[in-house]
């Protein structure tokens, strides 16, 4: 399997399957494209992270969503047919999907399967505590679902999401799914009582009007000071409380692991207990 072919193929929108469409004539189809420095670093966290917390008995496999699954869904492939042919993949949203489907791998659901062994997702921030900001491809909500429900949560990312505190690096604002009747009250409610004078209601760009999530519901993006961000915990209590809000990409004291791939072609490991790990090339 070409590495590129995946993303290629679900990413320029080639991805939808038909009942015609087979995997081996896709991923021909797809043009293959060069892995720049943040690519082969997300290509690096995936494999990293995938040899370590998919094992030959986790058989229920939470996949994400964004760019940087797609190598987790490779990497998963190059365990070969014998081992997933017993596994069933649960998806995030309508992207996880189809990763799952065109790499032939068995569908499943939350409610077939209640409890997961292991959920790989990416992030697009987390701090030294693994509290991460998710929700920058608008899928938190069945994400944190996948992520609660999985025995071991692991983020994979590129070294641009590894920072200190949360807002270092990633500047666009919390992402909050809220239903579309109350999104103007939960705005005000953000500017005036919980100092986010910058939220702002997502707008599509190849659509016009508001981002739409695979809920139905839309998605506000709310920048807070640094003092806020340093306390993600109170600060996603404080969010969830307002009528209307579906939910928070703030993930709090859910994570085992994140693995970030750096450029120099090593990974950088951080575990819940604080434990800081650098994983040489090619180890
Ligand atoms: O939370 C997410 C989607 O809602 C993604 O996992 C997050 O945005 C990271 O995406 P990428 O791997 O493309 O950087």
């Amino acid at each position: 399997m070409q590495q590129s072919s995946l993303h290629t193929f679900v990413d320029n929108g080639i991805g939808y399957v038909d009942s015609c469409t087979s995997w081996s004539r896709a991923v021909s189809n797809a043009s293959a494209s060069s892995i720049d420095a943040v690519d082969a670093a997300k290509r690096l966290a995936a494999y990293t992270a995938v040899d370590r917390h998919v094992q030959p008995g986790d058989k229920i496999i939470g996949i994400g969503s964004g760019s940087t699954v797609p190598y987790v869904v490779e990497r998963i492939l190059q365990q070969g047919d014998e081992r997933n042919r017993d596994r069933v993949f649960l998806p995030t949203g309508f992207q996880s999907q189809q990763l799952i489907t065109l790499a032939g791998l068995r569908l499943g659901d939350i409610t077939q399967y209640p409890e997961i062994d292991v959920t790989i997702d990416g992030a697009d921030e987390a701090d030294t505590d693994l509290n991460c900001i998710k929700g920058g491809g608008a899928c938190q909500l069945r994400e944190k679902v996948l992520a609660e429900a999985a025995r071991t949560f692991i983020v994979v990312a590129d070294y641009r999401k590894n920072s200190t505190v949360l807002g270092t690096n990633y500047t666009s604002g919390v992402p909050i799914e809220v239903s579309p009747f109350a999104s103007t009250s939960v705005l005000r409610s953000l500017r005036t009582k919980l100092d986010s004078p910058n939220a702002t209601l997502r707008m599509a760009r190849a659509k016009a009007g508001p981002v739409v999530t695979d809920n139905s519901n839309f998605i506000i993006d709310a920048p807070f000071t640094e003092v806020a961000l340093r306390k993600p915990r109170e600060l996603l209590a404080s969010i969830k409380l307002l009528t209307g809000v579906v939910e928070v990409g703030l993930f709090c004291g859910v994570v085992k692991a994140a693995y970030f791939g750096n450029q120099d072609g090593s990974v950088t490991a951080k575990f819940e207990n604080g434990e800081v790990v650098h994983i040489e090339e090619g180890k």
